[in-house]
């Protein structure tokens, strides 16, 4: 280890300057040993079409099909890419007009009605192509039933004249047991039905979307001179037509990727290690033996929490999250990508000491986290960018726990619950607990188990030098279930 820091020490301490790197919204597409050289989106080829390129992604589909749930996820998971995106509700811009209408106002043969929700579509429609006149603001989603081809070639020509590509995504879907649980889980909760008895919101809700049902126009071939995407049931059939560019197809293939079933996703960083003992960063040590109790300990807390439910272990191909995986009685996979955040030169050594030998970055580091790049390593950004292909794998799995490291798990969970660039990596997350995520309609439901083993904690403040070393008592808490929730 001594002898890899020395070697990189001397061929750039003369002229080394702190990395910090910063945002461009193509990163995500680029491999991570280009970013800096390629700083300015311009200077190569794949930037300069990604900062062209303005995509408004236009919804399609009956009420209840989860067109607002996968407008969510688009929206969170371009943004975590550090792509901007914007959904523009047009329910939201008629709600403010008329708050709790009741179902024949949605019936087309309601002249005023029909006035009202034209006039939404207009105004959102409009916000959005503001909205687009900001150089980094890249991809809109426009939620919406769109269910005619009149509507929907209106909103073709609109984007036409700014020059937004449009793509339709349709959500088709005659299960009934699905709308079902869409129509009680999300329009109960919906601003239309507030107060309402949730009965008679379901009842008001399906006479809803039989006035929809009425004027209902699939994508078809009327329609072939359109980008689309057509979902049929939830992903079992997708149907895909002129697809132009590389972000299109980006965005399609997660669409593709996206289910709506019911799972939860638990994850959990390794058992304490023998480095986190001595407060030493990266390395592949092995579990201390407080951390080998939490691995005893974690069949019984992951069975307490998924109870019978199957599910798939995921870990690192590092020692110490095989290690506190391996009484796990479960398919498990490793995965290079679910490595720790490398910390190059700084591999290691403790924090006091990265202070020490390395004060420019390690205030540099401090100053803009998730773009700090360790010399010789990786920044939080760059982890998100290997990442995306877990999230991938992930949107397309049932139940998984992941256990994995400090950095990885906080750009896993902000993926999930939103959080940002400045906050994510400064989320403190203490060992020997387990999350438990499930992704709702809105929203991602988060509960935390903490073990009754002891360990050290490894969160080092902003602007502190050293980690506080706690006696094994005070980090650990033997409560039961802290909850919380965040927008979807
Ligand atoms: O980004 P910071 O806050 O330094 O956290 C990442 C660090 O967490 C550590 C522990 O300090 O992860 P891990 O527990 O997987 O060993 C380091 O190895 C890693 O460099």
């Amino acid at each position: 280890m001594a002898e890899k820091i020395e070697q990189f020490s001397n061929i750039h301490e003369p002229q080394h300057k702190p990395q910090l790197l910063k945002a461009s919204p193509g990163d995500f597409m680029r491999p991570a040993s280009r970013t800096r050289a390629s700083h300015s989106p311009q200077a190569n080829g794949i930037g300069v079409q990604v900062e062209d390129t303005k995509i408004c992604v236009v919804m399609v589909g009956l009420p209840a099909r989860g067109k607002s749930l996968i407008a969510q996820k688009v929206v969170r998971y371009l943004e975590w890419l550090s792509i901007t995106a914007k959904c523009f509700n047009v329910g939201n811009y008629r709600r403010a007009g008329t708050p709790q209408p009741n179902a024949s106002f949605f019936d087309t043969s309601n002249k005023e009605g029909e006035q009202l929700r034209k006039a939404a579509a207009e105004a959102a429609v409009t916000d959005m192509c503001k909205w687009f006149k900001t150089t980094d603001n890249l991809i809109a989603i426009l939620d919406a039933t769109n269910s005619t081809k009149t509507r929907r070639r209106w909103i073709k020509e609109r984007c036409d004249a700014e020059n937004i590509e449009t793509i339709f995504v349709e959500s088709k879907c005659d299960d009934e047991d699905l709308i079902m649980s869409n129509i009680l889980e999300v329009k109960t909760t919906s601003p239309d039905y507030k107060g309402m008895d949730p009965e008679e919101a379901a009842r008001d809700f399906r006479n809803r979307i039989k006035m929809y049902e009425k004027v209902y126009e699939t994508l078809d071939e009327d329609e072939a001179d359109l980008t689309y995407c057509k979902i049929i049931d939830v992903g079992s059939k997708v149907i895909i037509n002129r697809i132009q560019d590389y972000l299109q197809s980006r965005v399609v293939y997660y669409l593709m990727n996206l289910h709506i079933k019911p799972r939860s996703i638990w994850i959990s960083r390794h058992g304490e290690s023998e480095f986190n003992l001595s407060g030493q960063i990266g390395g592949d040590a092995n579990l201390s033996s407080r951390g080998q109790m939490y691995a005893k300990v974690l069949p019984d807390l992951v069975k307490q929490s998924a109870g019978d439910a199957p599910l798939t272990v995921w870990t690192s191909t590092l020692k110490r999250t095989a290690q506190t995986a391996r009484w796990l009685p479960y398919e498990k996979l490793s995965w290079k990508a679910l490595d720790e955040l490398d910390s190059g030169v700084c591999d290691g050594l403790t924090y006091a000491e990265i202070e020490q030998q390395y004060p420019e970055d390690f205030k540099a580091r401090d100053e803009d986290k998730y773009n700090y790049r360790y010399l010789g390593g990786e920044s939080y950004r760059d982890v998100v960018i290997r990442l995306e292909p877990i999230i991938m794998e992930l949107e397309r799995s049932e139940n998984i726990l992941i256990v994995t490291h400090q950095a990885v798990l906080r750009c896993i969970y902000a993926y999930f619950m939103g959080s940002s660039q400045k906050k994510s990596p400064w989320m403190e997350v203490p060992l020997h607990c387990l999350i438990k995520l499930t992704p709702r309609a809105y929203s991602t439901q988060e509960e935390r188990l903490h073990a009754d083993v002891p360990a050290v904690s490894t969160f080092r403040e902003k602007g502190s030098a050293a980690v506080h070393q706690d006696s094994g008592e005070a980090s650990t808490r033997p409560s039961p279930v802290i909850s919380g929730q965040t927008k979807g």
